[in-house]
């Protein structure tokens, strides 16, 4: 019998519990909350969640030690989780902040040969050992967010060797933290500068060597694409996936981001991809799509706002029965950030999402997009003791006080990582 950590009275006990899958519509509203509730972990696994006083009855039956958590005056929510990251990378861009602070554009930027090929010049020349060091400073400060799990994609090293060093790194980073790190291949992020003149080789050397290598070292879950106008086009796009498919990786697709009315949410739903993501242009007909296939679309409103974008129209998609996830998009381009409470605030003031509609977006919505619904994303037992404590009394607060890191505590596994704000 291990030892419990016994979580007690807090103000507020959100379990995300009121559903199965990722939530829609209404189910984006239910939070499942207990007043003054209690969550017992054993063995890093949640083996109860309820009252304080059925929490005192059920610990009447338990011998062993128990570590207490007092929770009373804040609020207790699943560990948050980030479902789209390019969080391993070398280097920094904000050079390009002042060029389209100057009116260049993203895509400017790339196609004269900065943005994603920057990184990939320094992730390339960076060593494996040197990326991890990077994103191990980047995921502690995920954690001080109330973060415990994330996606982590490739695609800043644009070659065979290359890609497999960072998926090497993402592997070894869940191994070193205590996050935990979901892998996605995403070769196809970019046409390297040696393939300009020819980039349909680029394609089948992302289909016929990157691929087969990734999956035969079982380096990635998902495969991703960066389909946008002047990238990956939608052949392209959905002969990388579908050969993806045929290796078993899982989809996932950077869809709509720039161009208007591109179709990647179109080839997302008939693709039936787990996920898209972006999709700040996504046309009416594309939201529909979602909604039939199920695809969650994973929103970046951290991204829309650092790219001085319009921010997706997530009303139009929750109320047209789409599900819908957060995440910060974590890269040194587009969305320099790890704060999930801010992507949570953006989230309210730029998409109009309801405090209650963010939670279930950036918890059991973003677990069900990286394939872990089962796992995390909701205070249930037999779900990981992944939890964090906010210095809130109502979880109306974390939206109401923006701008702010009310992360107080953070239980990964059932282990305290964070307390009173600072890393243990
Ligand atoms: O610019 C980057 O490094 C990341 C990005 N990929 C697609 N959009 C932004
Ligand atoms: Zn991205």
């Amino acid at each position: 019998m291990g030892k419990l950590t016994y979580v007690k009275s807090a103000s507020q006990l959100l379990c995300m519990d009121t559903g199965h899958g990722p939530r829609t519509g209404k189910g984006m509203s239910m939070l499942g909350i207990i007043a003054d509730g209690s969550v017992v972990i054993e063995d890093g696994i949640i083996v109860f969640a309820g009252s304080d006083a059925l929490a005192a009855q059920f610990l009447g039956t338990r011998r062993g030690e128990v570590e207490v958590i007092d929770a009373s005056g804040k609020v207790v929510a699943p560990g948050l989780v980030d479902p789209h990251t390019h969080v391993v990378y070398a280097g920094s861009r904000e050079n390009e902040l002042e060029l389209r602070l100057q009116g260049e554009k993203y895509t400017d930027i790339l196609q004269r040969g900065g943005g994603i090929l920057n990184t990939a010049r320094s992730t390339r020349e960076a060593s494996e050992e040197e990326l991890i060091r990077q994103a191990l400073t980047r995921l502690d400060r995920f954690l001080l967010h109330g973060v415990t799990t994330i996606e982590a994609k490739s695609g800043y090293g644009l070659t065979v060797k290359d890609e497999l060093k960072q998926l090497r790194a993402a592997r070894e980073l869940d191994r070193r933290h205590p996050i935990d790190v979901v892998p996605t291949f995403m070769g196809a992020h970019a046409v390297p500068e040696e393939y300009r003149s020819h980039p349909e080789s680029y394609v089948n050397l992302v289909i016929e060597e990157m691929l087969p290598a990734v999956a035969e070292r079982g380096l990635a879950e998902y495969c991703d694409v960066f389909c946008e106008q002047g990238v990956f086009d939608i052949a392209e796009s959905g002969r990388i996936l579908e050969a993806a498919e045929r290796l078993g990786f899982k989809l996932k697709i950077h869809a709509d981001e720039i161009a208007k009315n591109f179709g990647g949410a179109e080839l997302a739903a008939k693709l039936e991809a787990v996920s898209a993501e972006h999709l700040l242009k996504t046309s009416e007909e594309g939201i529909r799509a979602l909604a039939k296939s199920g695809t969650i679309a994973v929103l970046l409103p951290g991204t829309a706002l650092f790219l001085m974008e319009r921010a997706a129209d997530a009303r139009s998609m929750i109320d047209g029965g789409v599900a819908v996830a957060l995440s910060t998009d974590c890269n040194p381009g587009s969305s320099p950030t790890v704060s999930m409470p801010f992507i949570m605030n953006a989230a309210c003031l730029t998409m109009r999402m309801t405090p209650a509609e963010v939670l279930v977006a950036s918890t059991i919505n973003a677990a069900h997009a990286i394939g872990r619904g089962n796992e995390i994303g909701s205070i249930e037992t037999g779900k990981r003791g992944d939890l964090v404590l906010f210095d809130v009394s109502n979880y109306r607060q974390l939206q109401y006080y923006y701008g702010m890191n009310l992360v107080h505590t953070v239980i990964k596994n059932g282990r305290t990582v964070v307390k009173g704000g600072v890393l243990v």
